[in-house]
């Protein structure tokens, strides 16, 4: 996201929203029950990111300065494949077939220890399964980094 990112997002324009209709607020409610323990505090507004056809993002781990122990997307629109690897043992890696209205969470390992980046196009496989990208929008919710309560979060950076 953003600086953190430092170019890792190609083909995107992305916004931080913490306005939503209420039936949009009951979906976020779902996402953020199934994800967040009740002892975590969520930063104030929701990533948004909109990915073109031939948008992809380089592995890359969230700033542990701006994102908390949890990241939750929910998928819309194309299909993707995100690909987990270690950060020390590059050949220990997972990927995810991320369907639309799908939700992925990252915590704990694949939080910390592992890369996650969305495949480009013309390496979007799941398997053997070619995955064709169409424009993808995700709807991301993260924590706050611990010890940061939402006062103190400041100004949050655009992206982590
Ligand atoms: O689009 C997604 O689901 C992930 C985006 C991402 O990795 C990020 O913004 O840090
Ligand atoms: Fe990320």
């Amino acid at each position: 996201m953003g600086q953190g990112l430092f170019g890792a997002i190609h083909g995107f324009r992305e916004t931080e929203k913490s306005r939503w209709s209420e039936a949009s607020r009951a979906i976020l409610q779902r996402v953020q029950a199934a994800a967040f323990g009740p002892g975590q505090t969520l930063l104030s507004s929701v990533h948004v990111l909109d990915l073109e056809a031939r948008g992809y993002i380089k592995p890359h781990v969230d700033s542990i300065k701006f994102c908390g122990a949890t990241i939750a997307g929910l998928s819309l629109l194309s299909p993707s494949v995100m690909r987990l690897v270690h950060t020390q043992e590059p050949g220990e890696w997972l990927e995810l077939l991320l369907e639309p209205g799908s939700l992925y969470i990252l915590r704990g390992s694949a939080r910390y220890d592992f890369s996650h980046e969305i495949l480009r196009d013309e390496e979007s496989f799941f398997g053997e399964r070619r995955i064709p990208r169409g424009r993808r929008i995700s709807v991301i919710c993260r924590s706050l980094p611990e010890g940061m309560g939402p006062g103190e979060s400041g100004q949050p950076p655009p992206a982590c």
